[in-house]
């Protein structure tokens, strides 16, 4: 067992009232989770604040308090410390609890609005064939080589991140590929780890309801790079006009990858179908199975970071055209002629490319028909941004509902609705029942039609107050097939 002073080993500390050689068992920063022997780390939330639940941690058996402000009445067997940053604190001791795993692994963090999950999953696959032990923090799964294990969050609390990180290093893990989201930036669950690499993917609008502002959402995203040591790599979109911002404070050594201006990992598209696309990476051309044009900066990113990490371009260039991941990104599903497309593109930005995509493959003749939804307690602004984007690129367009969670799903179409021009509402229908929708849809769609069926992917449930009924698109989606027109 470790002893508190272990634990914040490297933490600033404010005030220290008690013996800093009590051993604790566990960290905690949820009363409901506190068991005898633990150290209960109080944290001041979006919703409620942590330290309102010290005293009930204590009565339920918690040897140690941290926090930023310690109550007046204090038990004399408890140890209360008092920190600067609570969140950061709670990152440092994690790392520390589980034998800070990171330092143990080449830890390479991916961050940015759209295609996190595209490029760890690809860096998680491309180095299981390059013949590694391999972990995968991400939104639709974590991973120790093949054995998955489910997945609450796109980056897990620093509890969870290192309990999980320290199992990688145990089953012989020599990698680690994690999504880096914003909120976990800003809410400091990456406080203690120590990175190898760091590759920004892109900014645009999204979180909105979180940061407030596109600059505090810019800043969350820069701090990561901002705290990344002199022996990491920091590899950024040199054709997103944020990618310098997040080099400009940065110690790591600094990298470009692009398609459109001069990168030291520059690569052409000569060729993107519905079956793949084809790139030009460093003279050579090469043929991948991911579609759409946006996926190119994708492998970019992937072939880069892995030639950074001490690959052989060339070995890494045959395993990545070999990889097809099948994570609810533009999974494509076939019934008699049509062609649905289930995809996860949930902002504004990545529903754009997802149509445009379908927009370059159109052969003529067929019609695109879009289902979107956007989701409650969620960034409110994007609504009518997506309705009108998939009027933009569609024939007909299903206005329905994603995951509501607290909302009312008619509010929420509501707003998706008022960025309908005039001109295009006649192509429009509203079904709050996403079942019911796809159902629709399904019937609507002809021999050679397009369907995307947007925002969910991979998903398998459909939360609504609170509950998570048991929903999936594809699944959905084939079955309204055989029951429309089986
Ligand atoms: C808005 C948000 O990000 N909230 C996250 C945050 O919770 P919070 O600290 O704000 O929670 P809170 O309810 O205000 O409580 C404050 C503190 O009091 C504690 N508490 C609370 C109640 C109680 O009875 N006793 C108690 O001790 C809580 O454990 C917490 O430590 O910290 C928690 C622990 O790390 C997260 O689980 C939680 O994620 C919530 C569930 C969530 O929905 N987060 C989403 C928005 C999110 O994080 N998304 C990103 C990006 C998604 C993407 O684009 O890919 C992600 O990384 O997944
Ligand atoms: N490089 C990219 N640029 C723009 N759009 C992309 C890119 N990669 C993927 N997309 C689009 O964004 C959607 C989400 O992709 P992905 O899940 O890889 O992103 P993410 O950053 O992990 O998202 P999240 O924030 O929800 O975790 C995809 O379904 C696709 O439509
Ligand atoms: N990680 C993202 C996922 C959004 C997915 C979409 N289906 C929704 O529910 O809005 C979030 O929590 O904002
Ligand atoms: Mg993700």
């Amino acid at each position: 067992m470790q002893t508190l002073k272990d634990l914040l080993y490297k933490v600033s500390l404010e005030e220290v009232a008690g013996d800093m050689e009590v051993e604790v068992n566990a960290i905690v920063f949820d009363s409901r989770q506190v068991k005898p022997g633990c150290v209960f780390v109080a944290t001041r939330g979006t919703t409620v604040d942590g330290h309102t639940f010290i005293e009930k941690a204590v009565a339920d058996g918690a040897t140690a308090v941290v926090g930023e402000a310690m109550p007046v009445v204090r038990q004399s067997n408890v140890t209360y410390v008092t920190v600067k940053e609570s969140r950061e604190a709670l990152g440092i001791m994690a790392s520390h609890f589980y034998g800070n795993p990171s330092t143990k692994l080449k830890l390479v963090g991916v961050t940015g609005t759209n295609g996190k999950t595209t490029t760890v999953t690809l860096l998680h696959q491309l180095f299981r064939k390059l013949g590694y032990q391999v972990g995968l923090l991400s939104t639709v799964q974590n991973q120790i080589n093949e054995e998955i294990l489910p997945s609450t969050h796109t980056t897990p609390d620093a509890v969870r991140m290192n309990e999980l990180m320290a199992q990688m290093v145990e089953r012989g893990c020599t990698h680690c590929f994690m999504e880096v989201s914003s909120h976990s930036v800003d809410q400091r669950r990456i406080a203690g780890l120590k990175y190898k690499g760091a590759i920004f993917s892109n900014i645009t609008h999204d979180h909105l309801d979180y940061h407030k502002t596109f600059d505090a959402y810019i800043k969350a995203k820069k701090a990561f790079f901002d705290g990344l040591s002199a022996d990491a790599f920091a590899l950024v979109n040199g054709d997103d006009k944020r990618g310098f911002v997040m080099l400009q404070n940065t110690k790591a050594a600094k990298y470009y990858f692009a398609l459109k201006t001069e990168a030291d990992f520059k690569g052409r598209l000569l060729a993107n179908s519905l079956q793949g696309l084809e790139m030009d990476i460093d003279g050579k051309p090469v043929w991948f199975q991911l579609i759409g044009a946006f996926n190119a900066y994708n492998i970019l990113s992937v072939y880069g970071a892995a030639v950074l990490l001490g690959e052989d371009s060339e070995e890494v260039l045959t395993q990545l055209s070999s990889i097809k991941p099948s994570i609810g990104r533009f999974d494509q599903l076939e019934f008699d002629g049509i062609t649905a497309i289930v995809d996860y593109a949930h902002t504004p930005d990545a529903l754009e490319n997802v149509l445009q995509t379908i927009d370059d493959l159109r052969s003529g003749g067929e019609q695109v028909i879009t289902l979107v939804g956007c989701g409650g307690n969620r960034d409110k602004t994007k609504r009518p941004l997506m309705a009108q984007i998939a009027c933009r690129f569609s024939d007909k367009v299903i206005l329905t509902s994603d995951n509501p969670r607290d909302e009312d799903p008619a509010e929420i179409l509501k707003e998706m609705e008022a960025g309908i021009s005039p001109s295009d509402r006649r192509k429009v229908l509203t079904i709050v029942d996403r079942r019911e929708a796809i159902k629709t849809a399904c019937m609507l769609s002809q021999p050679k039609d397009i369907m995307l069926v947007a925002g969910k992917g991979h998903e398998t449930y459909q939360e609504i107050k609170g509950v998570k009924y048991p929903f999936d698109d594809k699944q959905v989606v084939m079955e309204a097939f055989k029951t429309v027109k089986g």
